[in-house]
């Protein structure tokens, strides 16, 4: 459909432009505006990617309250294709269509895993996904909407869920290229992550938090007791910046940060900066359930790297593999279950521009 210049689409395999060109003729016809003083701007296309489950269906009641609000923002300079997720992954595939028809900007409007998702679909068989106009010279910038439960990749910028704010971003669209994480694994394919990856006891704590987003922030608690439940510190050996294999012991949770936030606020590893072109890794060691309850404050608030058995260092790449290889340490990455050990993580430098 298309109101007033603006498309508003929901649909399994988008064309995003296309359609809209051929459904509004004076865009079709000129796809330039003037801006009253004589200049002549491009509309600029922004796909906004919408997952209408996240935070237990909160995003996508708040998406249709905010979409008038959007038009009337954005919709004089912009062509606005909003598409809808129909299940997990789609938006992977929704972010590689529009990045090679050529959109200016793609907006993740949801929590960490939607991001997570738009993300893994800038690349495409280890490489960025480009547009199909080989003429064209502009590259395709992620834009964001935090509207999901945890929403921890924005407490690094300081951004709220308050999706009026980042529609005035938007509507300034200044960019900055920001660091992307690369996981490889043992069947060889690339999985990206923009904020935080993590090992043992916090990714299989995430991974039962996922099964109660319904109860809000709270799922990390509950996630955290049933993670805690018949946990076992192990012993992992770690090669950083292709050097010499180190034996960790007794590690109860190895978290590699982007950004600086996960599980719901906790501020994990404080020293990562999305666009310094490295990670921060902090390790947790030897953690009894205790520690976590005597620390836990120190954990949200970003003081525990002077706890003992915490350690931290700046890296830009890390193997992590188990010395006893029992195959059952979790891994995940942006919130997002991803398997099991053995994994490499690597940063790619500036990899995208984000709008900020
Ligand atoms: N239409 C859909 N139905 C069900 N699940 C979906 C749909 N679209 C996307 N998803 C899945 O929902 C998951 C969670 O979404 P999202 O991250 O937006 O919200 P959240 O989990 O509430 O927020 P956060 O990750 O910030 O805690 C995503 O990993 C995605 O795979």
């Amino acid at each position: 459909m298309v109101f007033y210049g603006i498309a508003v689409v929901a649909m399994a395999s988008p064309s995003f432009f296309r359609a809209e060109l051929s459904m509004t003729p004076d865009l079709s016809a000129d796809p330039t505006i003037s801006r009253g003083n004589g200049a002549s701007t491009r509309r600029r296309d922004l796909v906004f990617i919408v997952n209408p489950k996240g935070a237990n269906g909160r995003t996508g009641r708040e998406w249709k309250k905010l979409l008038p609000y959007l038009r009337s923002r954005l919709g004089t300079d912009c062509n606005i294709c909003e598409s809808l997720t129909s299940g997990p992954s789609h938006a992977i595939d929704i972010t590689r269509e529009a990045i090679r028809e050529g959109a200016d900007a793609v907006v993740a409007v949801g929590g960490d895993g939607t991001l997570h998702e738009v993300v893994n679909g800038f690349f495409w068989g280890g490489k960025p996904v480009a547009t199909q106009d080989l003429k064209a010279s502009r590259t395709t910038a992620l834009g964001l909407i935090p509207l999901g439960t945890g929403s921890d990749f924005a407490r690094t910028f300081g951004w709220k869920n308050d999706p009026h704010d980042a529609i005035e971003r938007i509507v300034k669209g200044l960019g900055s290229r920001i660091d992307v994480g690369v996981i490889s694994g043992v069947g060889g394919d690339s999985h990206y992550f923009v904020n935080v990856a993590d090992i043992h006891l916090s990714a299989k704590a995430g991974y039962y938090a996922s099964r109660y987003k319904k109860f809000g922030n709270l799922c990390y608690v509950i996630g955290a007791l049933q993670g805690f439940y018949g946990h076992c510190n192990q012993d992992l050996k770690i090669k950083v910046n292709e050097g010499e294999w180190e034996v960790y012991p007794q590690v109860t949770a190895l978290c590699i940060g982007n950004a600086k936030f996960f599980g719901g606020g906790m501020k994990i590893t404080p020293n990562a900066e999305p666009s310094n072109g490295n990670f921060e890794v902090v390790i947790l060691q030897d953690f009894k359930w205790y520690d976590f309850i005597l620390k836990l404050h120190k954990l949200y608030n970003g003081t525990h790297l002077s706890v003992r058995n915490v350690s931290s260092r700046s890296v830009h790449s890390i193997e992590v593999e188990e010395v006893a290889g029992s195959g059952s340490v979790y891994v995940q990455s942006d919130g997002e279950h991803l398997g099991f050990l053995p994994r490499k993580f690597c940063i790619l430098p500036a990899a995208i521009e984000m709008i900020c």
